[in-house]
């Protein structure tokens, strides 16, 4: 299957999950993501986590963002597209009384002056929409190449940043393998309803 038709199968298949199925997947992400938090050693207490709104069929993020504005030593950002010198993301701090817009997508995005924007070097943890991951970590987006634009850094100095990339998603999500492209940045980790993987010790 070319990588245009296995995008759009996987995003259908995305949207029919029944809502029923959907909030018990979030739920049960949220204890491995809680799981991850209390116990894993490789992964440090993150500061500055970023999530994303979840829209056509992506796992929810709304009941794990709830879950972290109560834990008060994180903060809680999310993407905003930007547009200079590149089509990229910033990451703007996301509280429960934030002022929203909708970007060209149609997805909501804090209000936040530009000189406010965090880069994506700045986060500590990163949870990462995706249409599609296989088992190295190779992850299919929407298309737009805004994460690996924004992560490409990761590709220079992987061994001194500490931006942990954590996909965020449905099991039914993994395929056997993707294409694998130059600029592609590969998940540190992800999370499903099944559990937490930990891409970072299969790889050198
Ligand atoms: N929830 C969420 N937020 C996210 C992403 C994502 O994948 N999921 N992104 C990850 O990169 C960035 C936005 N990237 C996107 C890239 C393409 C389309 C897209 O093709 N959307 C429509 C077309 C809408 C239009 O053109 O107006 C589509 O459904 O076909 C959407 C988002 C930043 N925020
Ligand atoms: N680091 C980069 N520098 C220049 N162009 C890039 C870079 N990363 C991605 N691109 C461009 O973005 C396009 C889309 O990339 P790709 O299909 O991998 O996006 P995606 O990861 O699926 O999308 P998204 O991250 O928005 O969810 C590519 O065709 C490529 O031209």
């Amino acid at each position: 299957m070319n990588s245009g038709l296995l995008r759009k199968t996987l995003r259908d298949q995305r949207r029919q999950l029944p809502s029923s199925i959907q909030q018990h997947h979030a739920k049960q992400a949220l204890q491995h993501l809680s799981d991850l938090l209390s116990q894993n050693p490789a992964f440090q207490t993150p500061q500055n986590i970023a999530l994303f709104l979840a829209q056509d069929g992506e796992l929810e993020t709304d009941t794990a963002i709830q879950y972290l504005w109560q834990q008060s030593e994180h903060h809680i950002y999310l993407p905003v597209l930007e547009t200079q010198p590149d089509w990229h993301m910033g990451f703007a701090r996301y509280k429960p009384d934030s002022k929203m817009v909708r970007n060209r997508f149609d997805i909501a995005e804090p209000d936040v002056a530009l000189n406010e924007h965090l880069n994506g070097e700045q986060m500590d943890w990163v949870f990462m929409p995706l249409v599609g991951f296989d088992k190295q970590g190779n992850r299919m987006g929407m298309g737009g190449g805004y994460y690996d634009r924004s992560f490409a850094f990761k590709l220079q100095n992987s061994r001194e940043n500490q931006t942990k990339l954590i996909g965020w998603a449905h099991s039914f999500q993994q395929v056997e393998q993707l294409p694998k492209e130059p600029w592609d940045v590969p998940l540190d980790g992800i999370i499903t309803e099944q559990g937490f993987t930990d891409f970072s010790l299969h790889r050198q």
